[in-house]
């Protein structure tokens, strides 16, 4: 009675064997398949030289293979010579990046370096010199993929920049400075120039950007020494240099750049000595005195009849916003408009002879301009761009956007190389270890619904006859 009737024994063996066969090529599939790619080509990467006025940056992007979007990435930087300088020696700037380039073929492991895309994009100073194709051929040199070395348009340096799709981005150079954000109030009818639309993950933004060449910090401050120069002035007293500050200057050195053409003094002498007064206020009288807010032929502007829509969304400033207020102690989010004034008030007054004692080892050219950098900073986002000490509490100053260096570099490395995803994204795939475990689980648990027929099969088949008798 307890024995199954040899008859259906088969069945049972069968539907048992099946359920085996499916368990080990579910196994089989699940550790065969779907494998991470060997170390060697796990990761790619990516270069891109920022040759901006003051400086040249070198970005190495490095991200694992099979996430090809915008998640995961690691960069390298490193501070090369800027470029601008080799104006007159235009072999010399292709030179000046070798140790760079040296630096970037080593984070790069060699199997690498054909497929990994290097671009050179170059921004205000280069629009300003024009010295670029220099380093096109020096680049070539390289083992990379050289994608060429490009002028990027004041738009373009601007919404690259832009990271992140609810937060405005604020980046101020040597040269230039760059304003954008998504605003509800504009869609480019007024100003169709400063309108770049994208569309991100399946959303379409209009997106406000402008960049004003000649305002960023350096080219400021030249604007503003111009200012006190026009008459051919043999001494300056300036309120943005702080008390016991001497410095001669040279006319031809100050005046020899597009952004105070036809500004020089028809016969000025060949110096002026420039004597610092450290004066807060005074010092943004003069910085006011370089932005024109009389013309506006839009419903609002920002400065020299520029259009800007209402300020909306939060910012991120970053660039020179992040190296003067983070040297003055004011990036933190809890910082006011009014902290930051009585902060320059009480800094700019500071005797340089004391400054230099307390800080030895910053760079005098850094250290001598924080009293202006600060200032112009105040008053270009407070006069300039219309910020409150309201709406001042919307700007964080950063130096990172998600993990990568702040700036534009990364968006137009991912632009170029197609991988910003324009619709939204499926789910991501499953890590290897996990698609294993769903594969075994799924493996186990059919096995088991299939012994469990089989087994439940072959008691009503055994019972059968019994149940007759
Ligand atoms: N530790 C540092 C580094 C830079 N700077 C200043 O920051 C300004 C802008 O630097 P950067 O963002 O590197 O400008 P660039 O990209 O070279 O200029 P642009 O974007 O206009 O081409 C310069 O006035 C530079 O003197 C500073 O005060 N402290
Ligand atoms: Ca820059």
């Amino acid at each position: 009675m307890k024995e199954a009737s040899p008859g259906y024994r088969p069945v049972t063996v069968f539907v048992a064997g099946i359920a085996v066969i499916a368990l080990v090529a579910l196994v089989t599939v699940a550790v065969v398949q779907n494998k991470p790619l060997p170390k060697s080509t796990r990761y790619r990467y990516g270069i891109v030289l920022d040759a901006g006025s003051s400086h040249t940056a070198l970005y190495v992007y490095k991200w694992p293979a099979e996430k090809d979007n915008n998640t995961g990435r690691v960069t390298q930087t490193e501070s090369c010579p800027g470029i601008s300088s080799y104006a007159s020696n235009p072999q010399g700037a292709g030179d000046s990046l070798r140790e760079c380039m040296l630096k970037a073929a080593k984070w790069v492991p060699s199997s690498r370096h054909g497929e990994t895309p290097l671009y050179l994009g170059a921004t205000a100073g280069m629009r300003l010199l024009n010295v670029l194709s220099a380093v096109e051929g020096a680049l070539h040199s390289y083992p990379f993929s050289f994608r060429g070395a490009r002028i990027l348009s004041g738009p373009e340096e601007g919404s690259f920049g832009w990271g992140q799709a609810t937060t405005g981005a604020l980046d101020l150079g040597g040269a230039s400075t760059q304003i954008s954000f998504v605003s509800a109030h504009f869609n480019g009818s007024q100003s169709p120039g400063n309108l770049m639309t994208f569309r991100l993950y399946g959303n379409d933004y209009d997106l406000y950007t402008h960049s004003f060449l000649c305002y960023g910090k350096d080219q400021a401050l030249r604007q503003t020494l111009a200012r006190q120069t026009q008459s051919g002035q043999s001494s300056v007293s300036d309120p943005c240099f702080h008390p016991g500050y001497i410095r001669v200057r040279e006319y031809s050195d100050l005046y020899n750049t597009p952004c105070l053409a036809d500004l020089a003094p028809r016969t000025p002498p060949t110096n002026f000595t420039l004597l610092g007064t450290g004066n807060f206020q005074g010092c943004q009288e003069l910085i006011k005195s370089i932005f024109n807010f009389t013309q506006c032929r839009y419903s609002r502007c920002s400065f020299n009849g520029v259009y800007q829509p209402q300020l909306q969304g939060s910012f991120e400033a970053f660039s020179a916003y992040n190296y003067v207020l983070d040297f003055l102690n004011l990036t933190d989010t809890s910082v006011s408009l009014e902290d930051v004034k009585a902060r320059l008030r009480e800094y700019c007054a500071t005797p340089w002879s004391l400054l230099q004692k307390q800080h030895p080892t910053t760079k005098r050219k850094y250290l001598a301009e924080y009293c202006f950098g600060g200032t112009y900073i105040l008053t270009l986002l407070t006069e300039g761009f219309n910020f409150t000490a309201d709406t001042y509490k919307d700007i964080t100053v950063v130096r990172q956007i998600k993990g990568s260096d702040a700036g534009w570099t990364l968006g137009y490395m991912l632009n170029l190389t197609n991988m910003i995803p324009a619709e939204a994204q499926d789910t991501p795939p499953l890590p290897y270890a996990g698609y294993v475990s769903v594969m075994v689980v799924t493996a186990v648990v059919l096995a088991l619904i299939l012994l469990f027929l089989a087994y439940r099969l072959q008691r009503t088949h055994c019972s059968k006859p019994h149940k007759i008798v």
